[in-house]
């Protein structure tokens, strides 16, 4: 998979920002009183999380997004102070917290996120303008997360067109209604976890047959790289030629939170090098699972990644 031009600069763009807020309790009581044993605090979103992996891989990267508030600025602030160029508009109101609740029981994390701001019209040309204004600068723009009341469910759509005619290739990775009009744009890559596209396509897929298939039905619709991430079962890898299951070596999750965007950037970053699918699958799904050991929202280092790299058992589909 060829990327077309010299040009390493890749743009994310998050519109619905969070501060990761996580918890970790012994035993998660519903409806009792937890008591927290640690507490971390980290800049969130899924653009923002992929521009941090992105940023500790090498690859220059800009981060685009709405902010609100004072931890707006906190978010601003923390990837500056990586080195992470920011290009963000600030909205009234406040950026939301996203609560995450990992019990070490049984070594899962529930996740509360918060809608976030309400963006007015203004504030989203200003921010569009200021996207579009840069974008040729750009070799590859990711467009991730959830989107903030205001905003219509076909935005992604139109970046991923604006991107195409300069030749910029774009990778989605949404839910919901903003997943179904970004494909209508024809991103070069998606990344829906299962729930994501049983919800797209309306269906339980219970078998890796029948989420292939449906992966299948997706390139059909004129996206170049499919990868369905399935959790503790790895991710499964397709293009128009050829196909990956890939199955990750046992960690003990210390939050899952921030695995799904450290996936994506470890696929572009791979797209960049010009990598063979089987090495952006095996590259990614490692990266997913270095992080997903990772307490809170953490980006991992290229350095963790190529470590763990041969324990990931890759299967050709
Ligand atoms: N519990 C886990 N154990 C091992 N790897 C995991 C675990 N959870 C996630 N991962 C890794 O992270 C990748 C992305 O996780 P997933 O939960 O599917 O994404 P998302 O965060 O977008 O829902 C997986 O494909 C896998 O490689
Ligand atoms: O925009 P959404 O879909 O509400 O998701 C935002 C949340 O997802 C994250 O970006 C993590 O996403 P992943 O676990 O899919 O990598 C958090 O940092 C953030 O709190």
């Amino acid at each position: 998979m060829e990327a077309k031009k010299m040009n390493k600069l890749v743009f994310t763009v998050t519109l619905n920002p969070a501060v990761d807020k996580t918890v970790t309790v012994e035993k998660l009581i519903v409806g009792g009183v937890n008591r927290v044993q640690e507490l971390r605090i980290d800049p969130g979103g899924k653009g923002i999380n992929v521009a941090r992996v992105l940023n500790n891989f090498g690859t220059e990267v800009a981060a685009f997004g709405l902010i609100a508030g004072h931890q707006g600025r906190f978010i601003q602030s923390k990837l500056e102070g990586e080195g992470i160029k920011t290009y963000f508009i600030n909205v009234p109101g406040e950026t939301r917290t996203n609560l995450k609740i990992v019990d070490m029981a049984s070594t899962t994390t529930t996740e509360i996120n918060e809608p976030g701001f309400w963006v007015e019209e203004k504030k989203l040309y200003e921010f569009t303008e200021l996207l579009l204004s840069r974008l040729k600068e750009a070799s590859f723009l990711v467009l991730s997360g959830s989107l903030p009341a205001g905003v219509s469910p076909a935005i992604y759509k139109d970046y991923i067109e604006n991107a195409r005619k300069f030749g910029i290739k774009t990778f989605l990775d949404a839910n919901g209604d903003a997943l179904r009009e970004g494909i209508a744009g024809k991103p070069f890559g998606v990344k829906p976890n299962l729930l994501e596209l049983q919800e797209l396509m309306g269906q339980t897929l219970d078998t890796t047959e029948k989420i292939v298939d449906a992966g299948k039905t997706l390139l059909k619709e004129g996206i170049a790289l499919v990868v369905i991430s399935l959790g503790k079962d790895g991710a499964i890898f397709l293009s128009n030629q050829e196909g990956f299951k890939v199955t990750p070596f046992p960690v003990t999750p210390l939050s899952t939170v921030g695995a799904g965007d450290t996936m994506v950037a470890a696929i572009v970053f791979a797209l960049l090098q010009g990598k063979p699918l089987i090495e952006i699958a095996r590259l990614a799904t490692t990266a997913g699972t270095v992080a997903a050991a990772k307490s809170g929202t953490q980006a991992c280092t290229l350095a963790e990644v190529l470590e763990k790299l041969s324990l990931v058992h890759v299967e050709r589909l």
